[in-house]
């Protein structure tokens, strides 16, 4: 028995990989036992990322050179459509290993939405079945015992953070959602895209992937479970030119009777025990620079000056919760640890 937990992370060259490296090599029970890289393979980790050359780390490997039977749980940053075959392959060489992944490739549990959405049959069905939504708030109770935690996506996240307590409770018409969203860079991933070039992303911002973004049905999923009937969401995600940070803007039609303040009040009641989710007092303004780099998220409420309407905001770090400390936190709970902890540092302002 190990007095630590061993990790591996899968795609630790890339944003999301780092970034777990980054947090995990200051959790007090974590040991970094292995990291993989694709085209960085065989580089020290840090000649890749400067920033963690202090850390002593295993060096970059392919990810077939991994000895799985030394892991207890293995983060997945890989690019969506790469990891179902290599999580098939890490649970059958050590079935007790726990997969933390942070890919879209196991969220969606309906089959024929993920082969719509992501253009070719799921790989390993039978995973996809097994896996839990890794939504740390909303899903804990499974979370705890899952072999498989597939994290959601950035998007997801802030925005079932702000609304699912609110579809739960009816309190807004789950049928009547316009999601305003926008990402800084660091979203697309490590590799070279021309929109994320600075020339081209910088001083701009533009809507991409505009009525067909793949979050779309994974935000859907999540608000039809809450709402106990099939939704569609009206979901346009735009791309700010700064590196971190995400804000989801949230328009939504009242329940008869319901105001901005009870949404506020319940969302204040659901959250009070939860250490990284802070409902902010009337007027106050969810930003992102408030929680870059931390777990938390800000969510604001505000009435509408259209009458029986109102705008849940909310803001995370797309590296952070949106990814690779929502990633820590599940495995804190899989593994009976405080949550937050190697999670609890604030963010960095300005
Ligand atoms: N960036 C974000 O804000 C978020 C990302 N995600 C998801 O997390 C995952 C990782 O994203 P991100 O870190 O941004 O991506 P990056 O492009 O920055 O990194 C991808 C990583 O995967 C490795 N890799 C690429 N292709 C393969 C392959 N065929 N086999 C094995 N390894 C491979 C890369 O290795 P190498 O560099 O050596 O080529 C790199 O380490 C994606 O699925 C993404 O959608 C989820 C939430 C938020
Ligand atoms: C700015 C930007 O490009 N962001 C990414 C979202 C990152 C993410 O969460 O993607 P996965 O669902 O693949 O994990 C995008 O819109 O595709």
């Amino acid at each position: 028995m190990h007095d630590k937990i061993r990790i591996g992370v899968l795609g630790a060259s890339g944003y999301t990989g780092a970034d777990l490296v980054r947090l995990a090599a200051r959790h007090p029970h974590v040991e970094i036992v292995a990291l993989t890289a694709n085209t960085h393979a065989d580089k020290e980790m840090g000649a890749v990322f400067p920033h963690l050359a202090i850390l002593d780390l295993p060096r970059l490997k392919a990810w077939e050179e991994v000895d799985w039977s030394e892991l207890d749980a293995v983060f997945c940053g890989l690019p969506h459509g790469t990891t179902q075959e290599i999580t098939a392959a890490v649970l059958s060489a050590n079935p007790k290993a726990r997969i933390i992944d942070m890919s879209a490739d196991f969220r969606l549990r309906d089959a024929s939405v993920y082969a719509e959405w992501y253009g070719h049959e799921h790989r390993a069905p039978e995973l996809q079945e097994e896996a839990v939504y890794g939504l740390t708030e909303h899903y804990r109770a499974l979370i705890k015992d899952a072999r498989l935690i597939a994290c959601p996506g950035c998007y997801p996240t802030a925005v079932l953070m702000a609304l699912l307590p609110l579809v739960r409770q009816g309190m807004i018409d789950a049928s009547d959602l316009i999601i305003d969203a926008k990402s800084g860079v660091t979203g697309a991933g490590r590799g070279l895209k021309q929109n994320t070039l600075f020339a081209e992303a910088g001083e701009g911002l533009s809507p991409y992937s505009v009525g067909k973004h793949r979050h779309a049905p994974e935000i859907e999923q999540e608000i039809g479970v809450a709402a106990g009937m099939p939704v569609t969401v009206n979901f346009t995600p735009h791309l700010i030119p700064m590196s971190r940070g995400e804000l989801v803007t949230c328009y939504v039609r009242l329940a008869e009777g319901v105001s901005a303040n009870d949404l506020r009040q319940r969302l204040v009641e659901d959250y009070a025990p939860e250490p990284f989710v802070h409902v902010l007092p009337e007027g106050g303004i969810p930003q992102t620079q408030n929680v870059r780099g931390s777990n938390y998220v800000q969510i604001g409420v505000f009435p509408d000056r259209i009458p029986g309407r109102a705008l849940v905001i909310a803001a995370i770090d797309n590296l952070v919760k949106g990814s690779a400390g929502q990633a820590l936190q599940n495995m804190n709970v899989a593994f009976g640890l405080e949550e937050g902890e190697g999670l609890l540092q604030l963010a960095l302002f300005p």
